[in-house]
C-alpha cells in the first residue's frame, strides 16, 4: 500500500522526499492581568531520505527478560511462526507497537499503519546483537524469561542459542547486590579500556554484519542514580577526564552511552537511571548524535498519563494516587534493593506534573496529588506484573471519586513492542531534515541530539535544556503522527471536522433550513 500526496508542495524525488510545509504555532504571554497571543506561521521546508538503511541493534542486557523477548518476537514475526496455546492456535504480531499496530486518519475514513506513513525499517530486517553480564545465550535467557510459550520456544531454540551476549561491563555499586550471581560474563580493567572494548565491539558488529547504522539501547538492569559531580560528569571535557582516571562514579550505562555516541551510534535508555548525566548531553550535542530515553513507559505509567490527563481536562482534580505493583522477574529482583527502586520511584512519580501544572483552577501553584509508588519482588508470579492503582478525586460540591484499576500483563510483552518503535522512530528521526524556506543553499539541519519526539515511548522523557516536558500520552502520540504528516505536507488532523459541521464545507450541501426537532408528545406530557 503506497501513499501518494497530490500536493504542489510535495516532491518525491529518488532519494528524498521533500515538503513545504508550513508550522503554524502560538505564541502566548502573561503580561500583568493580560495575555497576549499571536499565532506563528515558521515556512519550512522539510526532507526525508526515502531509503531505509540496513540498521543493526545492540542491546545493553540482552539476555534479560526484555531483550530475549525482543530477538524471540523479531524472529518469530520474521518467520511468521504459529504455536499452540490452551485457547488455540497463536500467530506471531507486534501488538502494542504503535508503529506495527496502530493506525492513523489520513483524511476521511482512511486509515493507515503509522509505521507506513513514511519510508521505516521494517522489524525483519533489523540486525540483533548486545551484551550482558550473564553468560547465557539466548535460548538459555528465553527459557529464564519465562515470557514465551513452550511451543514458540521449541521453534526458536536453534536459532536463539547460537546468539550469544558479548561481555559487558559490571560494576556491582551501581545494580542490586542480588545480580553478582549473573555476573560471569564482564569485561576487566580500567573503565577507559571497558569503554575501548566496547567500541571494537561495535565496530565488530559493523564490519561482521555490514549494517549501515547501528542502534544502541539499554534494556539492562536499573542502576542507582549517578550522583553529578562538579569536575567529574558535569561537562564532556570533565567526563572524559574522569573516565581517563577510572573514576568510581562513572556507571556502566553512562560509559556505554559514552561510547556510543563516540562511535556515532543514537543511544537509547529503556530504565530510569540518570545515565544521560550533563557531560553525556554535551557530548552527544557536539557530536551531533541522538540520545533518548528514560525508561520504557509501558504499563502501569501509560495508563496513569492517560487517566490523569482525562481527569484534569475534565476540571476533576486528582488529589491522591496509589501505584502498587508486584512482580517476580529478575528486573522486579533488582528493583527489590532500595536504590534501585528509587530510581524507578522518581521515574514513575514525575508523570503527572505537566498535567497537574496545566490547571490552575484546581491546583493552587506548587499543589500536587499525592503519589505513591509501590514495588514488591514476589518470585512466584515471574513475569506476570500485578499492579493496582487507586485514583481519588474531587468532584464538585465536595464529591469525591476514586477510580481504581487491577492491570495483569507479562511485563516483558508490553515493553518489547516499545523497543521496537524506539528503534524504528530514531532511526527515522535520522533521515529527516529541515530549514527554513528562503534559505537557499542553507544546510539542512536535524533534530536536536536530545530525541524527545520519543517521549511517547517512555516515563521520563529526556528533553532539551529549557524545553517543556509532555507526559500526557495522546499529545506526545500526536506529536509523532503530525511530525511524520508533516514530512508528507500534510497538515495535523485538528479533530474540527469543520466538513462535517459547516453546510458550504458539507460534501453534499444541505438546505439551511433550521432543523426541525421533531418532539413526540406523549400522554400529553410536557
Ligand atoms: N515492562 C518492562 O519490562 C519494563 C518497563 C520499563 C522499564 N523496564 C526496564 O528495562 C530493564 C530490563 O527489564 P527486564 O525485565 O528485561 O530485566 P531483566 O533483569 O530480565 O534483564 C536485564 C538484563 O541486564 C543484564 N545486565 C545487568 N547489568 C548489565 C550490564 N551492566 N551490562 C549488560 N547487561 C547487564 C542482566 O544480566 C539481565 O540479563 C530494567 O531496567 C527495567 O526496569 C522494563
Ligand atoms: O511501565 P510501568 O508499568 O509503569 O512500570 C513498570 C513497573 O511497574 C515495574 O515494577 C517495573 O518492574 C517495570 O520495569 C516497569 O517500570
Amino acid at each position: 500500500m503506497e501513499i501518494v500526496v497530490n500536493s504542489p508542495k510535495v516532491k518525491y524525488c529518488d532519494n528524498y522526499i521533500e515538503t513545504h510545509y508550513d508550522y503554524l504555532y502560538t505564541k502566548a504571554e502573561k503580561r500583568g492581568n493580560k495575555i497576549e497571543v499571536a499565532p506563528v506561521t515558521e515556512h519550512l521546508v522539510i526532507r526525508t531520505e526515502s531509503k531505509v538503511p540496513r540498521v543493526g541493534v545492540m542491546l545493553v542486557g540482552w539476555g534479560g527478560n526484555n531483550g530475549s523477548t525482543f530477538t524471540a518476537a523479531v524472529l518469530a514475526n520474521k518467520e511468521g511462526l504459529s504455536w499452540q496455546t490452551k485457547k488455540g492456535v497463536q500467530k506471531a504480531n507486534w501488538y502494542g507497537s504503535v508503529t506495527q499496530a496502530s493506525t492513523v486518519r489520513l483524511g476521511g475514513d482512511v486509515y493507515v499503519p503509522l509505521g507506513k506513513l513514511l519510508p521505516t525499517v521494517h522489524p525483519d530486517d533489523l540486525v540483533i546483537d548486545g551484551w550482558d553480564i550473564s553468560s547465557a545465550n539466548l535460548a538459555e535467557a528465553m527459557e529464564r524469561a519465562q515470557v514465551l510459550e513452550p511451543g514458540l520456544q521449541q521453534q526458536l531454540k536453534a536459532k536463539m542459542a547460537a546468539l550469544k551476549p558479548r561481555p559487558s561491563i559490571y560494576d556491582q555499586d551501581f545494580i542490586a547486590a542480588n545480580q553478582a550471581s549473573r555476573a560471569d560474563n564482564i569485561i576487566k580493567g580500567t573503565k577507559l579500556e571497558q569503554v575501548q572494548k566496547i567500541c571494537q565491539d561495535i565496530e565488530n558488529f559493523k564490519k561482521k554484519t555490514n549494517v549501515d547504522k547501528v542502534i544502541i539501547l539499554w534494556t539492562a538492569n536499573t542502576e542507582r542514580f549517578t550522583e553529578i559531580v562538579d569536575g567529574i560528569n558535569d561537562t564532556y571535557a570533565n567526563l572524559k577526564l574522569a573516565i581517563s582516571s577510572n573514576h568510581p562514579e562513572i556507571s556502566p550505562s553512562t560509559l556505554f552511552a559514552y561510547a556510543a555516541i563516540s562511535m556515532k551510534c543514537t543511544y537509547i535508555n529503556g530504565s530510569p537511571q540518570n545515565t544521560f548525566v550533563p557531560g553525556i548531553i554535551e557530548m552527544a550535542e557536539k557530536n551531533n548524535v541522538f540520545i533518548a530515553g528514560d525508561d520504557f513507559k509501558s504499563g502501569q505509567t501509560k495508563i496513569k498519563s492517560v487517566l490523569v490527563d482525562f481527569l484534569v481536562s475534565a476540571g476533576i482534580k486528582p488529589t491522591s494516587i496509589v501505584s502498587y505493583n508486584h512482580l517476580g522477574n529478575n528486573d522486579g529482583k533488582n528493583l527489590s534493593a532500595p536504590k534501585q527502586f528509587r530510581s524507578k520511584e522518581i521515574s514513575k512519580s514525575n508523570v503527572v506534573d505537566d498535567m497537574v501544572d496545566s490547571n490552575d483552577i484546581l491546583y493552587k501553584p506548587g499543589e500536587k496529588p499525592d503519589h505513591v509508588v509501590v514495588i514488591k519482588y514476589v518470585p512466584y508470579v515471574g513475569d506476570s506484573k500485578r499492579a493496582m492503582d487507586e485514583y481519588t478525586s474531587e468532584i464538585m460540591m465536595g464529591g469525591l471519586n476514586t477510580i481504581v484499576v487491577h492491570n495483569t500483563c507479562e511485563d516483558s510483552l508490553l515493553a518489547t513492542p516499545i523497543i521496537l518503535d524506539l528503534i524504528i522512530l530514531a532511526e527515522l528521526c535520522s533521515r529527516i531534515h529541515l530549514k527554513k524556506q528562503g534559505q537557499g543553499d542553507r544546510e539542512f539541519v536535524g533534530f536536536h541530539s536530545v530525541l524527545s519526539l520519543l517521549s511517547y515511548l517512555c516515563k521520563a522523557p529526556l528533553v532539551p535544556h529549557n524545553t517543556p516536558v509532555v507526559n500526557a500520552l495522546f499529545r506526545q502520540r500526536a506529536c509523532i503522527e503530525n511530525v511524520m504528516k508533516a514530512c508528507l505536507g500534510l497538515p495535523p488532523d485538528s479533530n474540527m471536522l469543520l466538513e462535517h459541521k459547516v453546510p458550504f464545507l458539507m460534501k453534499d450541501e444541505v438546505s439551511n433550513e433550521p432543523h426541525k426537532k421533531k418532539i413526540k408528545i406523549q400522554n400529553g406530557g410536557h
